[in-house]
């Protein structure tokens, strides 16, 4: 397949002429070709036009249509080859490991969604049959199901150019609800991005779907994001990425006369609370599982282990030491683009620099697109005191917390913002305090995990990846596993239609043959 730095508007490729974007090879700091024209705001509204229009058609698209779009997705994301690899990792800077298990992961969350259209589960088909002779009135007959919001705008997102980008999760669980997506490309990977587009694109004219089903734009300023979220015709956007782009976009969302949702996945430090039994029986073998936790991909995840709560003594110095020495033998490692690397070092100055914080390690120092990786000490006392050692470092660093007892970490938990994750060490004789801190935890995250670290996120029906403010923008959903697909949908109810009027979900004879809740009843 080619690269050639075209936008894709339906089933056209077309040359951008608002500016251009170049990739930047994430080793090296050099520009790559070819160059990418930037969508005009007359192409953002062909776009959303299309999507618009194709809404109606493929919404109602029939299960086995809609999940044989998906599979084709991953089997064209497959056929692409080596070609999709190398291009990631060159503007990514990750390595070929972990690029090829992000397209595993991607075309796996995209088969799953297959299997999720097909049962039809997600419709939540209830059905309350009427009641004509009811006293003292009769009840009507009532039939509900989900339907897809309409097009939703996804935004790639840097740090998983194939599996959180432009046919990753967001945009599998929209098309999966019978949503059209269009998708704004990160501009950190606008190779990878086209060539994904290009798959997809292709899977709607191999499946014979209206064309506005996919979009992909390319931004070369902030007018086409801002415009798609602003745009009447878009009804949802997926976002992961900085506090402050998810939150103008939340703000852009909420000012439009019809207020849309924005799931933007933000920031989250991920605490990882240490207790006394763990810390006994095992304080050097965690300190070492979490380096490699703390150091994998760079730290470029949103489930990085960046906070760590231990009660003061041996065993915590035990820890810190194992892990300082572990960390101090860390190469400095590629970071996904310049500005990213240049964020990560002055987030780690300041850290470094604040008076109530203790450097315990670094690891080896590279160039100007790496990122050296740090581990920090401070207090309970201080930690409370200083709100700013709350904000994420995006990279490889981490803040240990020395806290006197149980009951303060769990003051520290109370005190912290809302977070994707929180990982809980323990032994068995742990867990008659880890019972009375699991609802603080639960008060506070989306995912609670004991004996591991939360990067890594498997992808399944029992996953919540999202989490309470800021880590997400709305706790409410999960932007991994099958349940993500209720983001993109709301119910409908229908009251004594005739089954000829009825769609296929709730007619009488259930020609779907879907599970379906009938007058309470599965
Ligand atoms: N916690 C997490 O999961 C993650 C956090 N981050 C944090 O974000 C920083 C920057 O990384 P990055 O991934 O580029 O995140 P950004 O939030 O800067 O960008 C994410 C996407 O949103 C777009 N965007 C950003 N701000 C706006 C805005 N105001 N209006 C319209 N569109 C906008 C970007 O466009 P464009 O591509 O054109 O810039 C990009 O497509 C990192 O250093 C890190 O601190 C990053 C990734 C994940
Ligand atoms: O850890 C994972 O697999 C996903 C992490 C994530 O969502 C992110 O880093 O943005």
């Amino acid at each position: 397949m080619t690269i050639n730095g075209e936008l894709l508007i339906g089933a056209r490729a077309v040359r951008g002429t608002s500016g251009e974007i170049r990739a930047i090879n994430a080793d090296s700091g050099e520009t790559m070709e070819p160059s990418f024209g930037g969508a005009t705001l007359e192409d953002l509204d062909a776009a959303c036009a299309l999507a618009d229009a194709a809404f109606d058609t493929y919404r109602e698209t029939s299960p086995e249509l809609r999940a044989t779009f998906l599979e084709t997705i991953a089997a064209n994301i497959m056929a692409i080859g080596d070609e999709l690899v190398e291009r990631a990792m060159a503007e990514t800077g990750l390595p070929r490991g972990r690029i090829e298990g992000e397209r595993g992961r991607t075309c796996g969350q995209l088969k799953l969604f297959a299997g999720v259209v097909r049962a039809g589960r997600y419709l939540d088909v209830r059905i309350d049959p009427a009641q004509p002779d009811r006293q003292p009135a009769p009840r009507p007959d009532l039939r509900l199901r989900n339907i897809a919001l309409g097009p939703v705008a996804v935004f790639g997102a840097s740090n998983f150019p194939l599996a959180f980008s432009v046919a990753g999760g967001d945009t599998a669980s929209a098309l999966a609800a019978g949503c059209p997506v269009v998708a704004k490309a990160h501009s950190a990977h606008p190779g990878t991005s086209e060539l994904v587009g290009r798959a997809v694109q292709k899977a709607v004219a191999d499946c014979g779907l209206p064309e506005g089903v996919f979009s992909l734009l390319f931004d070369s300023g902030r007018s086409i994001g801002q415009g798609l979220v602003a745009d009447r015709r878009i009804k949802a956007a997926g976002f992961t990425g900085s506090r402050g782009g998810g939150t103008a976009l939340m703000k852009i969302a909420q000012d439009r006369p019809e207020p849309i949702p924005v799931y933007a996945e933000m920031s989250s430090i991920n605490p990882v609370i240490l207790f006394p039994g763990a810390l006994v029986a095992k304080a050097e073998a965690t300190a070492k599982a979490f380096v490699g936790s703390l150091t994998l991909g760079a730290g470029q995840f949103c489930t990085n282990p960046g906070l760590v709560l231990g009660i003061e003594g041996d065993d915590l110095d035990t820890f810190i030491g194992t892990a300082a020495a572990a960390l101090g033998d860390m190469p400095a490692a590629t970071m996904l683009t310049p500005g990213i690397a240049k964020a990560y070092r002055t987030g780690v100055e300041a850290i470094g620099a604040h008076d109530a914080v203790e450097t315990v390690a670094r690891g080896k120092p590279g160039h100007n697109c790496q990122g050296q990786a740090g581990l920090f000490v401070t207090t309970a006392a201080d930690f409370l005191a200083h709100h700013e050692l709350q904000d994420e470092i995006f990279g490889a660093a981490s803040l240990v917390v020395r806290c006197p007892d149980l009951a303060t970490i769990a003051d520290v938990v109370d005190h912290l913002e809302g977070q994707l994750t929180a990982a809980i060490h323990i032994v068995e004789g742990d867990y008659p305090e880890a019972r009375k801190l699991i609802p603080h935890l639960e008060r506070k995250v989306g995912r609670i995990l004991v004996n591991g670290f939360g990067t890594g996120v498997e992808v399944a029906h029992a996953m919540v990846h999202g989490g309470p403010y800021p880590s997400t923008a709305d706790g409410r959903s999960t932007s991994v596993g099958s349940l993500a697909i209720n983001r993109f949908l709301r119910p409908v109810s229908y009251q004594d239609l005739p089954d000829d009027l009825l769609p296929d979900a709730l007619k009488q004879a259930n020609p779907l043959g879907i599970e379906r809740l009938v007058d309470g009843e599965r």
